[in-house]
């Protein structure tokens, strides 16, 4: 798939912008805090309903502004839909496709699939585990739509149980009391609810997992080729009750059992329930598990150097857009400002892939950054300032330049 157009109303530093995209790549130029990157997160957003830098929607708002509007035109397979996305202010988001309001933003996902390799990748390697978590779940929902409603139900369950959790607390441990029975039968609720949601995320993972740890060896041999070999592991917080092959990617080749893992976190619950309620947190379920690179034998994180951590992260993103392109369906790539980064063999084995990429949108500081064989539109990304306001600009590069 590619976008044909892409239009910002008041995102970040862009008041309006209505830019015409083709096929094959395009080249933002600028130098630093000028927007290059804004517009690859706006793009982002219409594709996850997140943004890669933020955890909320506010900052996305121009500021000054009420709300902002993402518009794209998604070519896919000869079919044009027109998507949009409004994030006002204090107030839900909302969408449309085709100019039809949607009931729920995201049944806009899986129009515009992209796939975003960005300096704060390096997270996915040292950053903690609700890096690896996100970038697992992001994918997820690239490929399968449905299951960020999973998640959003996951999410609602844990916070709910959390809040119980809390506040019953003290009235729990006050033995026999009226309010403490009742708490444990609401208690009792939210754990099938937790069970339930938690199930359907986690045999989800375990399968994506499965399908994707090939493409992350292979992507990482081919970027680093001198270097030991990766593997990926699910780490759950259900420890030694998960099956060993739902663990292992490698020895996983069917689909995970929905009912066996929720019959899994019904139990492991209950044995942990005296610990959360002294705690007042959810301790076990899939937002507390992690996924373990391994570099040979030893975990990435504390243990690869800059461009090994570099190269695995990369190889991470390459290997989700081989996965989903793999699946029919091409996502756009979208590569921030980190051809710099890179020495001149990864830059090679990542300007292949990107060269054949059916869409590929890059941000670099000059030119020379951007390898030859992905030279085509190119873009200038200024600053304009006057007394009233300071905001971003794009014109044609190539314009732009002395002749
Ligand atoms: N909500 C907002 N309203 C107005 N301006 C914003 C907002 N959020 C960010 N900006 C501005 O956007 C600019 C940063 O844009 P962006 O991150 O796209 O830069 P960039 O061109 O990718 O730079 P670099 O090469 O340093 O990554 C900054 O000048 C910042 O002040």
């Amino acid at each position: 798939m590619f976008v044909r157009r892409l239009a910002l109303r008041d995102f970040r530093s862009w008041p309006q912008i209505d830019i015409d995209l083709a096929p094959g790549p395009a080249v933002f130029l600028g130098s630093n805090g000028r927007g290059k990157t804004n517009l690859l997160e706006a793009l982002y957003y219409l594709s996850t309903l997140s943004s890669h830098r933020v955890a909320s929607d506010q900052p996305l708002i121009r500021l000054g502004a009420a709300s902002t509007k993402i518009t794209a035109v998604a070519v896919n397979a000869g079919r044009e839909l027109t998507v949009d996305v409004e994030l006002i202010a204090g107030k839900p988001n909302r969408a449309n496709i085709n100019q039809s309001p949607v009931r729920r933003p995201r049944e806009i996902l899986g129009i515009v699939r992209s796939v975003l390799f960005a300096p704060e990748d390096l997270s996915l390697v040292r950053g903690d585990p609700g890096d690896r978590r996100r970038y697992l779940d992001d994918l997820l929902s690239s490929r399968i739509p449905r299951m960020a409603a999973v998640r959003a139900d996951y999410d609602r369950v844990l916070r709910q149980r959390a809040a119980l959790l809390k506040s019953a607390g003290g009235s729990m441990r006050r033995e026999h009391s009226a309010d403490g029975m009742s708490a444990l039968a609401t208690l009792d609720v939210w754990d099938g609810q937790l069970a339930q949601f938690g199930a359907q995320l986690l045999a989800a993972r375990i399968d994506l997992l499965a399908d994707l740890a090939p493409y992350v060896t292979e992507s990482y041999r081919s970027i680093a080729p001198e270097s030991q070999p990766v593997s990926i592991f699910y780490r759950s917080s259900l420890g030694d009750a998960l099956p060993i092959e739902y663990s292992d990617p490698l020895q996983h080749n069917d689909h995970a059992d929905t009912e066996l893992l929720e019959a899994l976190l019904l139990r492991e619950l209950a044995q942990v329930r005296p610990k959360e309620i002294a705690r007042g947190v959810c301790l076990l379920g899939p937002h507390r598990d992690d996924v373990e690179l391994r570099l040979g034998t030893h975990p990435a994180k504390g243990y690869a150097s800059h461009g090994e951590s570099w190269s695995y992260a990369l190889a991470l993103r390459l290997a989700g857009y081989r996965l989903l392109r793999a699946d029919g369906t091409e996502p756009i790539l979208m590569l921030d400002d980190v051809f710099a980064e890179l020495d001149r063999r990864r830059r090679t084995a990542l300007a292949a892939v990107a060269a054949e990429a059916e869409q590929v949108l890059i941000t670099a500081a000059v030119p020379e950054d951007v390898p030859a064989e992905l030279e085509s539109t190119r873009f200038s990304v200024r600053t304009v300032e006057d007394e009233a306001d300071r905001h971003s600009q794009l014109t044609s590069f190539d314009e732009d330049q002395p002749r």
